[in-house]
């Protein structure tokens, strides 16, 4: 079974505090969407491999540690994983980018797929699927069966905002894929939306109502 990592940090938590305001406008929701990205990357690559390598200061011979690989990829679940793609290049620069387009049908709650671009190479990537809503988990599911069927293996997902059905049905359908998770809320209310929550993120982040 895959893990489940809730982030346990202050920053995060009082970060994700402001996005839940109603009141918070577009710019600082985007800001501190991208700001915690970059917090939970921290978190979520904390057990990457390292190797030894022989190096020389300006004073000496020494033995340093580097990425072993350094093979990483994030995709964005569009729009609103988009939000997060800033910050998590924060702490990975050199990552490349894939986009995977889902929407939710607002009456069905079931994902619909428009849109899939990833680095080529992605089967030999760690790959970082971000989206800040794990609501049903329909869209999750969705994004990482996608890149399984084009041959990517090992992945993480990234989430600000989690619901405990959405995290069952992905540990459920995907046992191989660990989650990170800002906070972890109480429950889906009747039209599938994430309780306390922060709202619909893509619009929040867009600004699109
Ligand atoms: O776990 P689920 O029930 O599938 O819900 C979560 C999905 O819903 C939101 O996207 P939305 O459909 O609003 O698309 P958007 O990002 O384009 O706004 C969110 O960003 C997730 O992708
Ligand atoms: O609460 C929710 C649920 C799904 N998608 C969102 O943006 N917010
Ligand atoms: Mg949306």
């Amino acid at each position: 079974m895959s893990k489940v990592v809730v982030m346990d940090h202050p920053l995060i938590a009082h970060k994700i505090g402001i996005i839940r305001k109603k009141e918070t406008g577009t710019r600082e929701f985007r800001d501190m969407v991208s700001e915690i990205g970059a917090l939970i990357t921290y978190e979520a690559t904390k057990d990457l491999k390292l190797q030894d390598v022989e190096i020389e200061t300006p004073i000496c011979k020494t033995t340093v540690k580097e990425l072993a690989g350094k093979k990483l990829a994030v995709i964005p679940i569009l729009r609103a994983g988009l939000g997060m793609v800033e910050g998590v290049l924060t702490m990975i620069p050199s990552a490349k980018v894939g986009h995977i387009g889902l929407y939710r049908n607002e009456e069905t709650l079931e994902p619909v797929e428009y849109y899939c671009k990833i680095p080529k190479d992605c089967s030999e990537r760690d790959v970082f699927v971000v989206d800040p809503m794990l609501a049903t988990g329909g869209s999750a599911i969705a994004a990482i069966q996608m890149l399984k069927n084009r041959g990517v293996k090992n992945m993480r997902f990234l989430c600000v905002i989690a619901a405990p059905e959405g995290v069952k049905k992905l540990q459920e359908a995907h046992p191989d894929v660990d989650i990170y998770i800002g906070a972890l809320d109480e429950h889906l209310n009747e039209n599938g939306y994430i309780v306390p929550g922060l709202g619909d993120a893509g619009d929040r982040i867009f600004g699109t109502k």
